[in-house]
Parts: structure tokens; sequence; C-alpha cells
């Protein structure tokens, strides 16, 4: 029922042309890289198997459907109630591999009727997912592996299940963890949940006589070796208020202290009280997490902590100032990251929520679900805009990868062709610009896409995981030439076809397009 109308429609006319049967093909692909790069990430698989699996009209779908088509004949309800997609099978590209534009992402194979209703869901569940776990691969190449990223977008995201696949799609895109609560039980192990405090809680705090703890525990020793190093530091003038709420969330978490500094006065205050809270815990016994900036210059403050830090080391004779976390946050885009990496700065772990999980840059990813051929009759669409024209019939996918070990393009050949082999020359041409060819001799030939469900056994291979879909998004980026990777104007990755294919694609085309007359 998560569809659009017109898959209902055209499967009923479909079924009244008897053509519901027809043995059908189509592909899921996308044309264009997302955010101005070369990259995707193939995310959502998951999500389409699950769906398959469970994919069935009940009855109160059909009674409803039924409304939306009053004139449809009730033998055609039937035949909805039946519809499950056991006469379908599914090839696709593994979860967190690197994608490019026409290599199908998906293939389905199987009756018209059904194939057709699976479009707008297959779409919606491959297209966001695609879109944020890339948008979140970008960002882990732009902070650079030794940065700690979490996630904290659902306040800001599309909703609650927009939020939710936020926070999914970012963990296997290369965060490290989230904020959002429900993802981490619902999702498990792989999702970790961390957080630190707002605000809000620094500000509910007026002085230190606020302070309460409970009999018995340390919170009072605390408090008292706080007010010492106050003294002793002659810090007298920090904001009374933070101070209390620094000590009562230490005293709450003592060893998971971490402080949001910027309430008031980031150096003159916030740093100032979470230090001396900081000596107190050490003192009796617990180890000091870190700070949050979330405001001002984040390469500016983070510097002068990370000194301020060192400083405090030095004259306490302290460790562990050297291992406190820098949390930055506050509107961080890949831009900032970007320029960040040019700045001094002293940012350990980067909080990042609106900018990430909303796609900022590029709101949506435009994958495209087309028939590609219909009872072994290969099918094409034209467009004026040659990006749009359909390369037809069934294909293959492979990527074929030089010396270095680093892909040099992806190629697309026809169903019955001979693959590329390793150390063999092949052609390798650009789909609609005749001139541009090249040879390529592999040192290792992929095939892209594998059988991931069929009709009978359901799905084949197992479900994706997060984890080997994290691990394969990091593995591909590893491996892909820097130049391909890179923030402003990356060499473009070919995609390339068989000379075979070129030939075909070309002579469909011109026995498709009508020959104008002019007069
Ligand atoms: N050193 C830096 N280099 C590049 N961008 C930075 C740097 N420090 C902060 N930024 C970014 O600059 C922007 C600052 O935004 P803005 O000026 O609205 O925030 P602010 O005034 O510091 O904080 P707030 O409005 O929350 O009090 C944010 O997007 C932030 O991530
Ligand atoms: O900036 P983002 O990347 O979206 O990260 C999440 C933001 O959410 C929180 O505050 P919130 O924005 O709600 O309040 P603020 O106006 O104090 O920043 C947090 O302090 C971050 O600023
Ligand atoms: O835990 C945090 O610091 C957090 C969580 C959500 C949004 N902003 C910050
Ligand atoms: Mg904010």
């Amino acid at each position: 029922m998560l569809t659009d109308m017109y898959q209902l429609t055209m499967c009923y006319a479909y079924w009244k042309a008897d053509r519901h049967n027809l043995n059908s093909n189509f592909e899921l692909f996308f044309r264009k890289p997302p955010f101005g790069g070369e990259i995707t990430v193939m995310a959502g698989l998951d999500q389409v198997l699950s769906f398959l699996h469970n994919f069935n009209f009940t009855p109160s779908d059909i009674t409803y459907i039924k409304k939306l088509l009053p004139s449809a004949s009730p033998s055609f309800f039937t035949y909805l109630s039946s519809l499950d997609c056991s006469s379908v099978t599914v090839s696709a590209i593994p979860q967190g591999s690197l994608v490019f534009p026409r290599i199908p992402l998906i293939t389905i194979s199987g009756p018209l009727g059904i194939c057709q209703l699976l479009e707008t869901t297959l779409l919606t569940l491959i297209n966001y997912p695609s879109l944020v776990t890339t948008n979140a691969a970008r960002f882990r190449i732009a902070a650079g592996d030794d940065k700690v990223l979490l996630e904290f977008g659902l306040r800001r995201a599309q909703g609650p299940d927009g939020g939710f696949s936020a926070s999914k799609y970012c963990i296997i895109g290369g965060f490290d963890g989230t904020s959002n609560v429900i993802a981490g039980k619902l999702l498990g192990e792989d999702v970790k949940v961390k957080g630190t405090h707002a605000h809000a809680f620094v500000q509910s705090f007026k002085g230190l006589e606020e302070v309460v703890f409970e009999e018995g525990t340390g919170g009072e020793k605390i408090k008292k070796s706080t007010l010492k190093y106050r003294r002793e530091l002659h810090w007298e003038d920090t904001h009374e208020g933070e101070l209390a709420a620094f000590i009562s969330y230490a005293d709450a978490f003592p060893s998971q202290f971490l402080a949001l500094i910027d309430t008031y006065d980031t150096l003159g205050s916030g740093l100032k009280n979470f230090i001396l809270v900081a000596l107190a815990l050490d003192d009796a016994g617990f180890k000091p997490a870190g700070i949050r900036l979330d405001s001002g210059d984040l390469a500016y403050f983070s510097s002068e902590v990370r000194k301020a830090f060192t400083k405090m080391s030095n004259q306490f004779d302290r460790d562990f100032f050297h291992k406190l976390m820098i949390v930055a946050s506050n509107d961080i885009n890949e831009n900032v990251l970007q320029e960040l990496k040019k700045q001094e700065h002293a940012i350990t772990a980067f909080g990042i929520g609106t900018n990430l999980v909303t796609c900022q840059k590029q709101p949506a990813l435009g994958c495209v679900y087309k028939l590609v051929e219909i009872e072994d009759q290969p099918k094409i669409k034209i467009s004026q805009d040659i990006a749009k024209v359909l390369i037809p019939g069934r294909k293959h996918s492979y990527r074929l990868f030089g010396g270095d070990g680093s892909p040099i393009l992806d190629l697309l050949i026809r169903e019955n062709e001979p693959p590329p082999k390793v150390g063999e020359r092949f052609l390798c041409r650009h789909p609609f610009e005749e001139q541009k060819r090249v040879f390529v001799t592999p040192s290792r030939v992929e095939k892209l896409s594998s059988l991931v469900w069929d009709g009978k056994n359901g799905v084949v291979g197992g479900m994706p995981t997060i984890s080997a879909s994290k691990e394969r998004v990091k593995s591909q980026i590893k491996i892909m030439r820097g130049d391909h990777l890179r923030y402003h104007n990356p060499t473009p990755y070919k995609v390339s076809v068989s000379d075979a294919l070129f030939k075909f694609l070309h002579q469909l085309w011109l026995d498709s397009a009508p020959v104008l007359e002019l007069s």
C-alpha cells in the first residue's frame, strides 16, 4: 500500500488486457551522483528484502483499493489478494557498495503486474537510504578516519521515519554513534547510542546552594574538592549556576562526565568550571570524558581548550587532560569539515545533525525504475535529453580493476555476451559518444550484481547486516582513487558499455525513432 496510485491503475489495466503475466525485466538505477561528487553508496537493500518477504494485500487493503477503483472487475481483486513475490527474482549490488550512474542497483524479473507494483516502494526504500549513506560517507571522508562522528539529527529530520532511517544509514556510511534511542533499541549492538547534555541542564541551575546529593555518595566530596581548586586557581568569578550544573552532572555520571561549556562564556567560565570539576573527579578516582563546544569559532575554541588542558596537565601533573575529548557541534556540514581540516584545531569528535540527515546539499537522489525487457523483447525509452535514454535489454555489470587495486571503470554488457577477463584487453565504450573508447586490460574483474531474492527460497545469501555494510563502504572507499573522491571537481568515474551493447543500443534507437519529414 506504500505506493503511488498509478501502480494500481496500471496493474488493473495490465490485468484487464491479459498482460499481467508477461515476463518482464525492470532496472533500478540513478543518472547522476549526489552532492556534486562522483561516488554514491548503495543502501536500503535490507529494507527491500524485508518488503519482498512481506509483500501482500490484506483484506482491509483490498476493501480500500475497491473504493479507489470502483469500476474494476471483482476478479481483479481475487488476483490482487493472491499476489506475493514468489514469482519474482531480484539481483542487486551488495549494500554498502560504491555505485555509479546507469549501473542497475537492482534488477527485478517476473510477471509484469507484480513487478510494476513494486516500483514506488523499491524507489522509496533505496533513494533516501542511499542518499543519506552517501552523505555520511562524504562527511567521514571530510573528517578523516581519526575523528569520532556522532549523528544528532533526529530533532531536525524529515519526520520520525526519516530520523530513524538517517540514524541507521549514517552508521553504515561511517558514523560511530547516534543520539537516537529508538534506533539503538531496534537496531541492536551495531548502533551505539551516545550523548552529552544540552544548555537547558546548565541554565536550570542558579547557584551552588542548589547542588544536592544522596546521603553517603561521593558527591559532597566532589563539590568540596571542586571549590578547593576554585580558590586555589583564583577562578571564583566563573558562573556559579554553571559550576553547580557541572558538579551535579559529574555526580550523576562520574565515569562519563562530558560538559557543554558554551552556555555563558566558553573560555571565561565553561572551560574553567569543567577543569575544576575534572580535577575533583580525578581525585575521587574517576576519569572525566571531555567537553562539547556548540557555538563560535570551533577551531579557535578547541585549540584554546587544548592549550588549557595541556597547561593544567603540567601544573597538576595529571595525565588524563591529554585524553579528554573535544566534541564540536553547531550547524556542521561537509564544507565546515573541509574548512576545519585546513585550520589548526583540536576537535576529536563531531556531533552533526541537521545538515547530515536532511542532506542539505541535495535533498533527493534520483533513482528511477525502468522497464528494459518484456518476453525477451528489449525495450528502449528515447528522450531529447540524452542522459534519459534508456539502455535496453537485460544486462550484466562488472567493475574492472587496475594493477594498483583501484577500480578503473564499471562496464555494462549484454546478458549473453562473454564477460571481460583478467589480463585480456576489452573494448569499453562511452554509451552515447561514439569516439570515446578505451581498451582496458583488467587485473581484477568483479561482477557487481548477484541474486538476492528468488521466488522459491526468498532471500538468497542472507540479509545485509549493518556491520558488514559499514565495513563494505569503508573498504570500497579505501581502494577508490583519490581524485574520484576529491571534494572540488572530482575526476569523473567512467561507466562504459561493451561494443556489442553499444551497437545494439544505437541500432534499437535508430529503429525506434521515427524520421521526421520536413517540407
Ligand atoms: N573555524 C571554523 N571554520 C569554518 N566554519 C566554522 C568554524 N567554526 C564554526 N564554523 C561554522 O560556522 C557556523 C557558525 O554559525 P553561527 O555564527 O550561526 O553560530 P554561532 O553564532 O557561533 O552559534 P550560535 O548561533 O549557536 O550561538 C556554523 O555552521 C559552524 O559549524
Ligand atoms: O547543529 P546540528 O548539526 O543540527 O546538531 C544538533 C544541534 O542540536 C542541539 O541544539 P539545537 O540546535 O537544538 O539548539 P541550539 O540552537 O542551541 O544549537 C545541539 O546543541 C546541536 O547544536
Ligand atoms: O547528545 C548531544 O549532545 C546532542 C544530542 C542531540 C542533539 N544535539 C546534541
Ligand atoms: Mg543548533
